[in-house]
């Protein structure tokens, strides 16, 4: 288990050189979750991820790894600690003049680990990460896809708890981010390794965490399940970053409608997000049954979050204000989420 405890950190000293670029992170992460942490460039996320392992050491508040507290160790088990937390970065790190073999052995060399069992933990780490038929190529031979594969393999070598991803996605195309996903998934189901990543891209983040954290300014605005966080944002920036991948936006062509029926009808056009049990009935073709009143769908989308389904429905209601009023009471009852929309219904 991993916690930040009220984790601040400056750079520069003196007024006008300090940078607070940390101020007061708390946050826990369970044992084998994937917690994401997302925020724009100068957010705090690289500072944020290099407190964990004190390659930045945080300026007060405490890091807590299986419950010890890494700011109170010595040099000597700070080592210790450090091999078990992997990290993977965006630019994969690899040592450009040797093998993929020797990339993945060189945290066991540095242990100074007997070369039989070098040889058989990288074999298997290869094997684990499908790149056994690469064992002796270079670097500059592989996709970024899959040099990330390596860096994974290699993170992976001391066995670590906890594996740190610093925007381990953000140079590959979409394709390959999907197959690094999914061994990162691989990682976490089949080694129970504790994955913290950080991104600025939401898609990592719906596709791949259990949790999500939103950064802004040195502080984490909103934070909680991925699924909560997605279907029911409450800071500005979390509904930026939520917009980038669920496009709530209203098409011109509905926005007329709501605009008309808005002067007609001030209770007509609704959006209606679905979340977990909700979808699977046939919540719809219920209300318009139980009500006097025609639902007509405008614009939407079903899709799953975390396997979880979840749609988000723009809807006109159409029939007396107290029919309406009843249908919707009706539909919040059965764990929907309906708002008359407005500019930003979300
Ligand atoms: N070594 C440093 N010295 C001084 N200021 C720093 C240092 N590293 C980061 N900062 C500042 O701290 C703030 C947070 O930076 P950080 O790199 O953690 O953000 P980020 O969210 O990772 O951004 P990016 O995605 O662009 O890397 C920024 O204002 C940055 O300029």
């Amino acid at each position: 288990m991993l916690v930040f405890e009220d984790v601040h950190k400056s750079y520069g000293k003196g007024k006008e050189k300090r940078v607070e670029a940390l101020k007061g992170i708390d946050f826990m992460v369970e044992k084998g979750e994937i917690f994401g942490i997302v925020g724009f460039s100068g957010a705090g996320k690289s500072t944020l991820i290099r407190c964990v392992n004190l390659l930045e050491r945080p300026t007060s508040g405490k890091v807590l790894i299986n419950g010890t507290d890494m700011l109170s160790l010595s040099q000597k088990e700070l080592r210790q600690q450090r091999k078990k937390i992997g990290m993977i970065f965006q630019q994969y790190n690899l040592l450009q003049s040797k093998t993929i073999f020797q990339n993945v052995a060189m945290p066991l060399i540095l242990e100074g680990r007997p070369k039989q069992e070098i040889e058989k933990r990288v074999n298997e780490l290869l094997s684990f990460v499908g790149l056994e038929d690469r064992a002796d190529h270079y670097p500059a031979q592989l996709s970024g896809g899959q040099k990330q594969r390596v860096g994974i393999a290699r993170a992976l070598a001391t066995d670590p708890d906890i594996l740190l991803c610093d925007e381990a996605t953000s140079a590959l195309d979409p394709n390959t981010t999907n197959a690094v996903l999914e061994l990162l998934r691989k990682v976490r189901d089949k080694l129970g390794v504790t994955i913290l990543m950080i991104t600025h891209e939401m898609n990592v983040i719906r596709d791949i965490c259990d949790k999500v954290a939103v950064i802004e300014n040195g502080m984490i605005a909103e934070q909680g399940p991925v699924i909560e966080v997605f279907t029911e944002p409450v800071t500005d920036i979390a509904k930026s970053f939520v917009r980038t991948v669920l496009n709530d936006s209203i098409p011109p062509s509905v926005q007329k409608l709501i605009d008309e029926s808005s002067q007609a009808n001030p209770h007509g056009v609704y959006r209606i997000i679905f979340k977990g049990a909700s979808t699977s009935t046939p919540l719809l073709s219920d209300t318009a049954k139980r009500f006097s009143i025609d639902v007509n769908v405008l614009h939407g989308m079903v899709t799953e979050l975390q396997g979880i389904p979840f749609g988000n429905l723009l809807v006109e209601l159409k029939g007396d204000k107290e029919e309406i009023d009843r249908a919707v009471a009706f539909i919040q009852e059965k764990d929907a989420i309906i708002k008359e929309v407005s500019e930003d219904a979300i």
